[in-house]
Order: C-alpha cells, then structure tokens, then sequence
C-alpha cells in the first residue's frame, strides 16, 4: 500500500531574517484566532501594537541563530522528515508549516492532485494546545473543504506521556545527565491562563489552587496543556531515575501582558542560581525541534540571564530534531493515530 501519506506540520519560520519577512510572519502566526483568541478587531489591534516594535526584535534574534541552510525549525524538521522516509512504508512522506511556507495548502493541493486519499496528519507537538494542534487541524479541514479535495485524515494524538516519546527523549538525554550538573531544568513553552480555563471541561478546575495541574482528572488532562506538560515531567523523570529536588519544570517565551502558566522560565533561572546551583541542563520538551525559543531565549539569552544572576553554566540539552529513535516512535505512534470523524 503507497497512497497513505504521511504529513508531518511544525510551526514554521519566517522566510528570512528580513524584519519586512519577520513582520509578515508574526501577522500570520498573531491572527490566528486559535494563538490571539480575541474577537477579530480586538486582536487586529492587539497584533498592530505589537508589530510597531516586535519584528526588529525578533529578526535581530532570528538572525543570532539562523543556519546557512536557513532556519534551524525547518532545517531540522526537514531532516526529520527525511529520516521518517525510512520508517513509513505506507506513502510519501511530506511536510508543512502552520505558518510560512511550505504551507498546509500547497502540501495538501499536491498530494490530493497525485490520487492520494489518505493522509496521517501528524502536528509535531508532544502536549495538545488549541494554539499548535487545534489550528493545524482546522486549517486543513479548511483546505480540503475550500478545494472540495478528496481526502481522509487520521490524526495523531498529543503523545505526551506515550512510551515511544518518553523512551526516545530519555536516551537522547541520557548522555547530557551523565556530565556534572547540579539540576536539570525541563522549560515548556508557555501558554496565556485563558487558554487553559477556557477548556476547562469541568468550568471549575484551572487554577483553583495551587496543584490543579497535579490533580487533574482524565477529563481535565485531556485538553490542559500545563497538566500535560506536568505529567510528560513526571513520567520522564521517573523513567530517567532523577531524585526529587534534582529537577524542575517552568515555562517560557510569554508575550505580552496577560498572566500565563507558571512558573516563568525567567523567574526559575533567578532562583536556581540563587539556591545555588552553578552548573544547569535545561531540556525543552514541548518543542521536538530545535528553533528560535530553545536556541535563543534559552541557549543564549537564558544561559546570560542565569551568569549574571550568579550561575556558572546553562547547557542547552539539544530537542529529539532527527534523532532515529525518535523517527522510529514517531512512525510507531502515526501508525496508531486515530481516523478522523
Ligand atoms: C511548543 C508549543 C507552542 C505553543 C503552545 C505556542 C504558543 C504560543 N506562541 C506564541 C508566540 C510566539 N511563539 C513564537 C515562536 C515559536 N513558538 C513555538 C511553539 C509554540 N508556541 C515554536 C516552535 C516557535 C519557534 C518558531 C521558529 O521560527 O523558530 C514566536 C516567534 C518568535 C518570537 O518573536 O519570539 C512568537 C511571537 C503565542 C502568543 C502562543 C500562544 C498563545
Ligand atoms: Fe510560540
Ligand atoms: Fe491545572
């Protein structure tokens, strides 16, 4: 059987450094109403603010981290598609971005031209999040819709605590732990509070105290990324035999003023250096590929930020990127995905 694709989505990149580039990704990546969940001129006034300032800003941090071959995100998800070539036996391997290009639209339109009908639809994120995996799958059911293409899609579930991930991520990590250090430190990337009481199934659950997360219930940790990423903590440390007090979790990458998950990534890395712990890994586990926010704000502007605060060393422990272990889960978690209703 060669007519079951494989389509793998990251996040995607701007199509350059340019700041022109940057600003016309931002506005992409901004409007969604799955990442600024505000009503439409609300939100249009809210990305305009941050368009003034925000693309100078992170061109000049694109710029500090991005390869010959172009940005480290796609780079890196490229090569993983290539390694994914060898594992899915069932049809070609394809890749898209949620934002930029390859776009979901361009991959689709190609795949459903050449007969193929079914495509396993793989959003490259661990721990589900309306912003990452909801919009990834509207956006297709919106092509195929618009194009009336003759597709059916599986699609592949938040993997969060499933064993290929954990074991895959524990190996890629293992020889990292076996160098000093004094804690290991696992950053997600953040999310505003509003997005996780809005999916609240109970209406009565987030942040109703301080160990929610810890408690949820199935139903709640169905669609709460912070108890996800809570839970892919816990059952990596367990499996990796980290003492309690030898790691923690935070997050990282706000934007804006609204109040997100905590603990903050910036706020962690003050207290670490100042419980004093001198030599810090820091792993990502919410990103499987290496990008602007585990290369910048934590390789660089994170390891700055714990020196000066009286820290000796933060290493950047690198994301499962092309890893063939992690092709191998990866292909046997796709295998499973569910068929789409
Ligand atoms: C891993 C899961 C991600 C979640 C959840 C997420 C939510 C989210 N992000 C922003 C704002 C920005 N994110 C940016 C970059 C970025 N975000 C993710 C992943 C998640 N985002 C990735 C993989 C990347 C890297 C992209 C790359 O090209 O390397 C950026 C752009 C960079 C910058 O200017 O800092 C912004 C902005 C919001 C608002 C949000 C949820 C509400
Ligand atoms: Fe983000
Ligand atoms: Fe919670």
């Amino acid at each position: 059987m060669t007519d079951h694709a494989l389509l793998l989505v990251n996040l995607g990149s701007p199509a350059s450094t340019s700041v022109a580039d940057v600003r016309r990704y931002l506005n992409q990546f901004l409007m969604d109403p799955y990442v600024i969940d505000l009503p439409w001129p609300v939100r249009r006034l809210l990305v305009s603010l941050i368009l003034i300032k925000r693309p100078e800003q992170s061109a000049h941090a694109y710029a500090s981290i991005w390869w010959d071959e172009g940005s480290p995100l796609v780079v890196l998800s490229k090569r993983l598609q290539q390694a994914m070539t060898k594992e899915w036996t069932q049809g070609p391997v394809e890749l898209a971005m949620r934002y930029g290009e390859p776009s979901i639209e361009t991959v689709l339109t190609r795949l459903a031209s050449q007969g193929i009908s079914k495509i396993t639809l793989a959003p490259l994120y661990p721990q589900f999040a309306d912003s990452t995996v909801t919009t990834v799958i509207e956006e297709a059911k919106r092509v195929v819709k618009a194009k009336s293409l003759n597709v059916k899609f599986s699609v592949l579930q938040a993997f969060y605590d499933q064993p290929e991930y954990i074991d895959a991520l524990v190996e890629s990590v293992r020889p990292h732990l076996e160098q000093p250090h004094d804690h290991l430190l696992l950053s997600f990337h953040g999310l505003p509070e509003r997005h996780l009481t809005k999916l609240d199934p109970t209406g009565n659950h987030c942040f109703k105290d301080a160990d929610c997360c810890k408690n949820a219930s199935p139903q709640v940790l169905a669609t709460c990324y912070r108890a996800q990423c809570l839970r892919s903590a816990a059952v990596f440390a367990k499996q990796m035999g980290i003492a309690d007090g030898k790691w923690s979790v935070s997050f990282q990458s706000r934007l804006g003023r609204a109040k997100w998950i905590e603990p903050y990534t910036e706020a962690r890395l003050e207290e670490l250096a100042a419980q004093g712990v001198k030599k810090l890994l820091v792993m990502c586990p919410a990103f499987v590929a290496d990008c602007i926010e585990t290369l910048e704000e934590i390789g660089d502007r994170g390891a700055e930020q714990f020196k000066a605060a009286g820290g000796e060393e933060l290493t950047l422990i690198p994301c499962l990127n092309d890893d063939p272990n992690w092709a191998a889960a990866l292909n046997k978690l796709c295998e499973r995905a569910p068929v789409m209703l």
